[in-house]
């Protein structure tokens, strides 16, 4: 049996996950049990009549932080749930920015409990004694973690054996790591005048490789050159972006 995801989200909104669990590759994920997704919200922890979960911070200032004593003890419902003693991450502009390597080095773990923030965050104090990793989607601010972390689901399902039908890990297959991907086409043959380029029409799968490989290159050296710095290319992946840059009109 394929070595199953197992998620634990500390979440205000749960209903937010239905975006990940009843649609496309996730949604078949979670049906064939290779993607297990269980919430746990701090409101169900709470005692008072207002099932209070926020705080006010201290040194004042605007706006609101989780109050401690419910996200605490959801996220020690959630670590218990999901067992196998889980990686914590919590989801902030603060966190390590993920990438696909990022992606790569959490696929590792096969349980983790996601804290996903609400208002300005959380108090640091929870941070140092019950996150092990802070994660971030981007150097911008959205108003919970729900969505970075239905991101973060999002790209380490892919990563499950089982989750990529043939169909698209044959797409994942093509893409090379670390490259940005080359253009794709299909019918109409013209569109607006312009077609297909030849090549791809051409069957020769060599050919469309190579094509495709270099338009790939051709890609990253003009929109991401930096990507290609950490990359050891090989002699043919040289050869092609060498002839693209010569062919590209300035
Ligand atoms: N860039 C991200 O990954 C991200 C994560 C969460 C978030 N908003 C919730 C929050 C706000 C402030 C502090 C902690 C959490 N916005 C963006």
């Amino acid at each position: 049996m394929a070595q199953a995801l197992q998620v634990g989200v500390v979440s205000l909104f749960p209903d937010m996950f239905q975006a990940i669990t009843e649609y496309g590759v996730t949604r078949r994920a979670v049906e064939q049990q290779l993607l297990q997704l269980h919430t746990w919200n701090p409101r169900d922890f709470t005692h008072d009549k207002h099932r209070t979960v926020d705080d006010r911070p201290y040194g004042g200032g605007p706006g609101m932080l989780m109050m401690v004593e419910p996200l605490r003890a959801a996220i020690a419902a959630a670590k218990e749930g999901v067992g196998d003693n889980p990686r914590v991450i919590y989801l902030s502009p603060q966190g390590k920015k993920l990438d696909q390597q990022g992606v790569q080095y959490l696929s590792q773990f096969s349980s983790l409990v996601l804290v996903a923030g609400r208002y300005e965050g959380i108090d640091e104090r929870v941070i140092e004694a019950d996150i092990d990793e802070e994660w971030s989607i981007g150097d911008f601010v959205l108003s919970g973690g729900e969505l970075p972390a239905m991101v973060m689901i999002d790209a380490l399902a892919r990563q499950v054996p089982g989750v990529l039908g043939h169909q698209d890990s044959a797409a994942e297959d093509s893409f090379v790591a670390g490259l940005l991907d080359c253009p794709h086409y299909t019918r109409p043959e013209t569109l607006d005048g312009k077609k297909v380029p030849s090549v791809l029409l051409s069957g020769n799968h060599d050919k469309i490789r190579q094509w495709r490989l270099q338009q790939a290159l051709g890609r990253t050296w003009l929109r991401r050159p930096e990507l290609l710095t950490d990359l050891a290319l090989t002699d043919e992946q040289q050869r092609l972006l060498d002839e693209f840059k010569a062919n590209y009109q300035l």
